[in-house]
This record gives C-alpha cells, sequence and structure tokens, in this order.
C-alpha cells in the first residue's frame, strides 16, 4: 500500500502471540499461587518455579481514557483434581470493565459479582467476553493445551486481589472424568 500509514502490532492465530516482541512479559509459577488452590497439599508437591501462566502486554501510553492491551497463556494441568487458573481479581476501580478474546484452547471464564454470585462463560477460539464493572475474573483451562485468551482492559483499573482472599465461589474440577463447577462454602 502507498499511502502514508502504519503497521500495528497483531496476533497470529495459530500460536495466540502478538506478532510484535515489544511487550512486557510477566510469568505466574507455582509458589506465586500460594492459598489460591484448595488442595494444599497437592499445591507443595510441585515444584515452586512451575509456569502456570504468563502473560504478555503491549507497550501503551497509561492514564485516564488509555486502554492495556494483553495475552494470558494459560498452562494445561491440575493441582490435586483442580484445574490450573490465574489468581483472579477485581478491579480497584469497581466500575471498570474488560473485553477477553479467546485464541487459543479451551477453557471457562470465571466472573463473579460483588454479592458474590458467580458464573461461567466457555471460552474458545474467537469466543468474545464482555466483563462488565464490578465483576471478578480468572481464567480456568480445562482443556490439554495452552489457553490462550487477548485482554483489553482501561489503564486506570488497576487490580484487587485483597477482595478474594478467600477466594471464588465456585471451584472447577475434574470428577470421574468429568469438569464439574462445585459451590464453595465460605465461613
Ligand atoms: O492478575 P491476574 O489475576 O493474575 O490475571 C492476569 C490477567 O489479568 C489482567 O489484568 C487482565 O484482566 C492481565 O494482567 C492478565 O491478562
Ligand atoms: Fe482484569
Amino acid at each position: 500500500m502507498n499511502i502514508p500509514s502504519s503497521m500495528p502490532p497483531g496476533v497470529a492465530f495459530l500460536s495466540g502471540q502478538f506478532t510484535a516482541e515489544n511487550g512486557i512479559k510477566k510469568i505466574t509459577r507455582c509458589g506465586d499461587l500460594s492459598g489460591v488452590f484448595y488442595d494444599r497439599a497437592a499445591w507443595q508437591a510441585i515444584p515452586v518455579d512451575t509456569p502456570v501462566y504468563r502473560v504478555e502486554m503491549l507497550r501503551s501510553p497509561q492514564g485516564e481514557g488509555e486502554l492495556f492491551v494483553g495475552i494470558t497463556h494459560l498452562q494445561p494441568g491440575r493441582v490435586g483434581d483442580e484445574f490450573y487458573m490465574t489468581r483472579g481479581h477485581f478491579h480497584q476501580r469497581r466500575e471498570q470493565g474488560e473485553v477477553y478474546f479467546g485464541l487459543r484452547g479451551t477453557g471457562l471464564l470465571l466472573l463473579q459479582n460483588e454479592q458474590g454470585v458467580a458464573r461461567l462463560e466457555q471460552i474458545s477460539p474467537g469466543s468474545v467476553h464482555i466483563i462488565p464493572g464490578f465483576t471478578a475474573h480468572r481464567l480456568i483451562n480445562t482443556g490439554s493445551e495452552v489457553l490462550s485468551a487477548l485482554a483489553v482492559w482501561p489503564s486506570v483499573a488497576g487490580h484487587d486481589y485483597a477482595a478474594l482472599a478467600h477466594g471464588f465461589a465456585l471451584r472447577v474440577i475434574e470428577q470421574d472424568g468429568k469438569i464439574q463447577a462445585k459451590e464453595v462454602q465460605h465461613g
């Protein structure tokens, strides 16, 4: 094309990776996820340096009205009978929402409102997920390959992990060879 224009970064659908290597990368390992999986003995049996998920982000401006774009790559696996998942969070600025887009692999997006009501959406290549404000979110890999999902969220949103210190209201496990969601009784 011979008109003045620039080439933005893209996503390679087969690998679920950004095409441009200009981003920030963060790896979350098993040892970082203390208290996240309910079977503590099974969690302790996994080497602390085992990677569970990796987030790559594009460099973008920060501030009111600006957006972050990132891809989370969540490994397949389980801690005991519970599938690998991200830590999960509310946004510090609760009113700020987010969009997830499934790129590779299969799993579930766990959503939970401030009243503690949880629900699950199936995530797979091409699925689009609107996470409203005031809604905590966590990715769960129920498949046998890496689950990759692109996320777009306001740079001012921030993360609030403390509000979920007691975990989400649903856990996703494999039982009798089937994927099952179990309600958690808190308190
Ligand atoms: O902050 P957590 O729960 O580890 O999850 C990381 C993912 O969440 C995000 O905040 C997007 O919601 C990104 O940083 C990344 O995709
Ligand atoms: Fe988020």
